[in-house]
């Protein structure tokens, strides 16, 4: 890895990696051309590459897939998290090949074309993991250009001036702009997404969204609740106006510390109802603030689809998803608040609950999408809650 200089880009390089310390990694641009700023992260989820772009939790980050074959099966319309795709970019090994397989219906580059959305392939993500290992999740820009025209001292300015995720809060950014109720069922092969009747003798979970992915709605329905989505600065009066059974906070990008006046107070607030509350990732972060616990950014986070987590009930291995740059630390947690499961990677809090109030969250995530399905009994575990 080079310095910054105003080189011009070696034969070929129509994309380009920019670290804030002035790393340069040159490679070959694909989906649209531009130029985008953000957290450099690692995902070594090997599928799921479609979901983890649209997951609006990597809002503001670029996603280094640590699996060398990206884009090998296409896009489709129905692995999607969100609308769109949230991450700014990806980093790739390989070029991105032709599509094959059944499901496709766009290349994964015309894909990222059509969405705004930058990659960069021909990269040693071996080497740029490493780094964010030894390092830390550095703050960078990619840039693509068809020419292979870059202005590398704008590009490192730009990596430069750009603040970082600590203190940023961009759940508000991300979350839907008004209420909407969810009757989704998971996918199943030759069936698609299933589709639940309305019922109102169904528990009702209000799911509050900081910036959600769609396999936890359909994971609610599935496990037998109807659901009603409000947007992240929803009040508790608008809240409790949905009459609800049980309350849901979802995951969701930035710092949590940073959410300040619109999501922590408004469930400490919730929390007096004693209605029964679950929150993943995000939802897990605010669940420990609201309760007086801290939160931390992370060395390099944890993103992948394989990471173990032990509960610590009963000893037994889940192999999780996980998203997340920060975590609620352990130490930090108040009395009425006790550590349910820890990640076997780092010994970090992947999971806490109440011991005052049936409240309960997890750091990772349980929809999966990409992901093993070890730990949905948590969505069934929430709703039995519910029933009661
Ligand atoms: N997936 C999430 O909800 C991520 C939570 C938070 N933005 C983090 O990075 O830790």
């Amino acid at each position: 890895m080079a310095h910054a200089q105003q080189s011009p880009a070696p034969n070929g390089a129509t994309g380009v990696l920019v670290l804030a310390d002035g790393t340069i990694v040159w490679g070959r641009g694909f989906g649209a051309e531009g130029e985008a700023v953000g957290e450099i992260c690692f995902n070594t989820a090997m599928t799921g590459y479609q979901e983890v772009m649209t997951d609006p939790s990597y809002a503001s980050q670029i996603v280094t897939f640590t699996f060398p074959h990206i884009g090998n099966v296409g896009a489709n319309y129905e692995d999607l998290e969100a609308d769109n795709p949230w991450a700014l970019g990806c980093i790739v090994r390989q070029d991105v090949s032709a599509p094959s397989n059944f499901r496709a219906i766009q290349g994964f580059d015309a894909w990222m074309k059509a969405n705004g959305r930058i990659g960069l392939s021909g990269v040693d993500t071996r080497a740029l993991t490493r780094r964010i290992r030894e390092k830390g999740a550095p703050n960078g820009v990619i840039a693509h250009n068809a020419k292979g025209e870059f202005d590398l001292d704008a590009l490192l300015e730009k990596a430069r001036a750009w603040p970082g995720l600590e203190g940023m809060d961009l759940a508000k950014e991300v979350s839907c702009a008004q209420m909407f109720r969810w009757s989704g069922g998971r996918w199943t092969l030759g069936r698609g997404y299933g589709e639940h009747e309305e019922d109102a003798s169904r528990p009702h979970v209000v799911a509050i969204d900081y910036g959600s992915k769609r396999n936890i709605f359909r994971n609610l329905a599935d496990a037998g609740a109807r659901v009603t989505v409000l947007p992240a600065t929803a009040t508790y009066d608008e809240v409790m106006a949905h009459r609800p059974d049980g309350i849901f906070l979802s995951n969701g990008p930035g710092d949590p510390a940073a959410t300040g006046e619109y999501a922590v107070p408004v469930i400490r607030q919730l929390l007096e109802t004693r209605k029964p509350l679950f929150g993943i990732c995000l939802g897990h972060q605010l669940l420990g603030l609201a309760v007086g616990a801290k939160t931390a950014k992370m060395h390099q986070g944890h993103r992948g689809a394989n990471h173990p987590v032990k509960r610590l009930e009963d000893g037994r291995v889940e192999i999780t998803s996980m998203n997340h740059g920060f975590a609620v630390e352990a130490e930090s947690l108040p009395d009425n608040a006790r550590p349910t499961h820890i990640s076997l990677f780092d010994g970090s809090l992947a999971g806490l609950e109440l011991t005052d109030r049936p409240a309960f969250s997890v750091q990772y995530h349980p929809e999966a999408s990409p992901g093993p399905q070890d730990s949905t009994y948590l969505f069934e575990k929430f709703v039995d809650q519910l029933q009661k």
